[in-house]
């Protein structure tokens, strides 16, 4: 398999794209990241590779989405590595852009607000954060839109569930022509969800984040209520849970667990902040 195209301005991108339709490809898959790759995103590169005839990967870690005091400095930045990994999927563009080349004004003066459900379960921890992720997304789907009659699809993953919700409203109340399509959350074989800031853990800090998958195994077992669950997260060492609800998974409206609802957890490990979640 050839390597990947790498491009690092929005007319280079565009005029890649442009080729590869004029020669013939028939469909779009984009797969948005901040790089860092694991195998979560490979698994979601190699069924954007499958589904689509042209298959993008953008690499962007967004300063619109972090707030004062997270890691937007450290957060990992491995350009040759992730391009080595999209290779072997058989990835056709990344587009891997600097701030300036996004945000040539700086901080946007239009940009996308995501309103009450952007405000209330990761968005109270960290707030403007979704707008900041929305505002890069639309920037995205404006850049790489194919034109019509080619389709266009979006792949996101389940483990950011409220970002999920979030882009697929964005694009009915936006008419982006594209279609969101989820990916199921790839864990470790212990059961941890892989996520980049996973990085950052110890091995006795990996050890303790594995409370949250058997917490929300154990509460979508019905082994135990919402409370005990969260003490049982709440008393593991070096973990400080955030919250722990079950939502309808169609608004993220505070629901009891029942069958067809959906666990969300987030807490710091040590430092890290790691979220996760289970359908019930
Ligand atoms: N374990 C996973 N399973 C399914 N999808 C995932 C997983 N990890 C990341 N994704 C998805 O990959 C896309 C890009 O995510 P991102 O680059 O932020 O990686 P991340 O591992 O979630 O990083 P972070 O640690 O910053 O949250 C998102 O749609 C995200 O939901
Ligand atoms: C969708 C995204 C790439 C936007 O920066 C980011 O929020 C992420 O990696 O989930
Ligand atoms: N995976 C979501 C991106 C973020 O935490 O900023």
């Amino acid at each position: 398999m050839g390597e990947p195209v790498v491009c690092t301005t929005v007319a280079g991108l565009r005029e890649a794209i442009a080729q590869r339709v004029a020669g013939g490809a028939e469909s779009l898959g984009l797969l948005p990241t901040m790089g860092a790759l694991h195998r979560g995103h490979l698994e979601i590169a190699r069924r954007t590779r499958a589904e689509n005839d042209l298959a993008v990967v953008s690499v962007f870690v967004n300063p619109l989405q972090f707030g004062p005091g997270e890691d937007y400095e450290s957060y990992p930045r491995q350009l040759e590595q992730d391009v080595a990994l999209l290779a072997r999927e058989g990835v056709d563009l990344v587009f891997a852009p600097d701030v300036r080349e996004m945000y040539p004004d700086g901080t946007p003066v239009v940009s996308v607000t995501s309103g009450a459900a952007g405000s209330i379960l990761e968005g109270a921890t960290r707030p403007g954060h979704f707008d900041g992720a929305l505002t890069v997304v639309s920037k995205l789907f404006t850049i790489m839109a194919p034109g019509p009659g080619v389709p266009f699809r979006a792949y996101f993953g389940e483990k950011d569930a409220q970002q999920l919700l979030l882009m697929q409203r964005m694009v009915r109340d936006l008419d982006h022509r594209v279609e969101i399509r989820p990916v199921p959350i790839v864990r470790s074989p212990e059961g941890l969800a892989l996520s980049s800031r996973n990085q950052y853990l110890s091995p006795e800090q990996a050890g303790h984040a594995l409370v949250l998958h058997r917490t929300l195994s154990a509460l979508a077992a019905g082994e135990l209520t919402l409370e005990q669950a969260r003490r049982r997260v709440a008393a593991e060492p070096d973990v400080r849970l955030d919250y722990l609800v079950t939502v309808d998974p169609a608004n993220l409206a505070l629901v009891e667990p029942a069958p067809g609802t959906l666990a969300l957890v987030a807490a710091w490990v040590g430092p890290t902040r790691l979220i996760d979640n289970m359908r019930i």
